[in-house]
């Protein structure tokens, strides 16, 4: 196998800039080749969530834990639960021979980058915030809370991405075909 492509990929950009679209698309292409990362984290199973496959299932302890020991290559806290991915989750992921990709918010991206994990970053961009918009109404996932959330995020996120040595490639997800192209274009091209 070529190592130079089992480097680890992050993506990361605005909610509904279209990172689940293209991934979906890959795996369903390649199916196989790629794993995400199974996290740890410390919010109870849902039904049918099995440990090891959702997340790795922690206690509060064991989480506090595993960051004294510099376990996390990042985590973050969300409505109250904790969210990590540790590096053995990454090397595990490795060992099986598949290209590891990282799905994370920006709070993410800047731990990562301070992490001995070398990826390379991709950021996926939408054409515009009011095209963003659009996309995430006619998802049909948002209360007007959650969109005004996503939207305020997505400056910010859109800010972060223009600072230097943000990203190693953009994609700006305009035409989905030509940017699922690119996206290819990236994921199999030179480190
Ligand atoms: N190029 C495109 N043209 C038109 N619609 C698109 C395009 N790419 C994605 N979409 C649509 O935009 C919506 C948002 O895309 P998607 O859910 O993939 O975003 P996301 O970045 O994964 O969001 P989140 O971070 O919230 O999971 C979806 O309904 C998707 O079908």
């Amino acid at each position: 196998m070529n190592k130079l492509i089992t480097k680890p990929i992050v993506l990361f950009g605005p909610s509904g800039s279209g990172k689940s679209t293209l991934l979906a698309k890959l795996f369903d292409e390649f199916p196989g080749q790629f794993s995400f990362v199974v996290s740890h984290t410390t919010r109870q199973p849902r039904q049918g969530e099995q440990h090891g496959a959702a997340y790795y299932f922690v206690t509060k302890d064991e989480f506090t834990k595993m960051i004294q020991n510099q376990e996390f290559i990042e985590h973050a806290e969300f409505s109250g639960n904790h969210y990590g991915t540790s590096i053995k989750a990454v090397e595990d992921v490795e060992k099986l021979g598949k290209i590891c990709i990282l799905d994370i918010e920006i709070n993410g991206v800047r731990q990562v980058k301070r992490s001995r994990l070398n990826p390379r970053f991709l950021y996926i961009s939408p054409p515009s915030l009011d095209v963003l918009k659009q996309r995430l109404l006619s998802r049909g996932t948002e209360t007007e809370e959650s969109l005004k959330k996503r939207l305020d995020t997505a400056v910010v996120e859109q800010e972060f991405a223009n600072t230097p040595n943000a990203f190693d490639s953009k994609i700006i997800n305009l035409d989905l075909d030509t940017a699922y192209k690119q996206f290819k274009e990236f994921i199999f091209g030179d480190c």
